[in-house]
């Protein structure tokens, strides 16, 4: 093989190996203009030899022509809203419920995977023999927009996801969301521009997500986490919500570290107290934390009533007044 389809495939490699540290490991492994200098090579050696345009490539995330409209998705397994407890005593009846439901012992406490409730916007990533395929908002749980080309140039998000043996089918859930600075800043290049600012990170990850003219979605710094997942073929579905986002950490998906798994409604409050001290000093926004029932054979007993799952609670912070940027 002619030694540039080693070199582009060289750089391809460094150049997601540096995209995961930046953008999925918070840690640089280089520094910006030498990043861009191996980019522009391999854009020069993809625009000689098309045949290296592969979708995989690191060079596609720079965003293509605008499209029309969006086309509309079906789920193929609907995305869930969560339902809400605000008081200290909607978690213990959150807990009592749980326990009934699976029939526990008095003195036995339940396991719970606590996250953070990220105030993004949720997205289904579908990846088929490990290469990101569509991308699709959540809509209204079972159909939502085709926004693929505008997810392709979201640095944080795999093009390809980091093994050798990927599930035929992998639908990874999580939100899109925009940092606080990174908000702060876009908002200061929209004044200085003349145009709208907005009104909050989510709405500018909204906003740049339900853009038709993916050049623009590739100019905006937007993150993801991923906190769920859809269809499962071809891999054996891993036993907890936490051993889930442990796998999802391998396969190259960035995963909050901001979690924990606690035991009982105690342990629930604890955590929930814990992130609330934290939460001025995130880098993003949250609007809450997240239970699940850890083991996934208690979710399946327990189910879901109307469209929310029996198994997991989103515990609200008290809505703060306008927040002062
Ligand atoms: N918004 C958010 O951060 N979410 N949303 C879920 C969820 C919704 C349905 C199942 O899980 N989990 C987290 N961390």
């Amino acid at each position: 093989a002619a030694e540039w389809r080693l070199r582009a495939a060289w750089l391809a490699t460094e150049l997601n190996r540096h995209n995961h540290s930046y953008y999925v490991l918070d840690n640089p492994s280089i520094p910006d203009a030498e990043y861009d200098l191996l980019f522009r090579e391999l854009q020069a050696l993809e625009q000689a030899h098309p045949e290296l345009n592969t979708p995989d490539s690191p060079t596609q995330r720079v965003g293509a022509a605008p499209l029309p409209q969006f086309e509309q998705v079906t789920h193929s397994i609907p995305m869930l809203s969560l339902g809400n407890g605000f008081e200290d005593n909607d978690i213990v009846e959150f807990d009592r419920r749980v326990r009934d439901g699976l029939d526990t012992q008095v003195d036995s406490e339940i396991e719970y995977a606590a996250e953070l409730k990220f105030d993004g916007l949720a997205i289904n990533l579908r990846y088929e023999d490990g290469v990101l395929v569509q991308a699709a908002t959540r809509g209204d749980g079972t159909t939502g927009e085709n926004v693929t080309s505008n997810i392709r140039t979201v640095r944080a998000i795999p093009l390809r996801l980091h093994t050798k043996q990927p599930p035929k089918v992998l639908d990874v859930r999580g939100e899109v969301l925009m940092f606080k600075e990174d908000f702060a800043r876009l908002n200061a290049r929209q004044r200085e521009a003349e145009m709208k600012e907005f009104a909050n990170p989510r709405n500018a990850a909204a906003g740049s997500l339900r853009q038709l003219d993916s050049r623009i979605t590739a100019q905006r710094i937007l993150r993801f986490f991923a906190y769920g997942i859809g269809t499962l073929e071809g891999a054996a579905m891993p036993a907890s919500h936490s051993a889930l986002l442990d796998w999802y950490s391998e396969l190259g998906l960035p995963v909050c570290k901001e979690r924990s798994v606690v035991k009982g409604a105690a342990g629930l409050l604890e955590f929930f107290r814990g992130i609330g001290s934290k939460r001025p000093q995130l880098p993003y926004e949250i609007d809450g934390v997240v239970y699940k029932v850890n083991r996934l054979l208690q979710q399946q007993t327990l189910g879901f009533v109307s469209r929310a799952p029996r198994f997991a609670l989103a515990h609200k912070f008290p809505a703060e007044e306008a927040t002062t940027q």
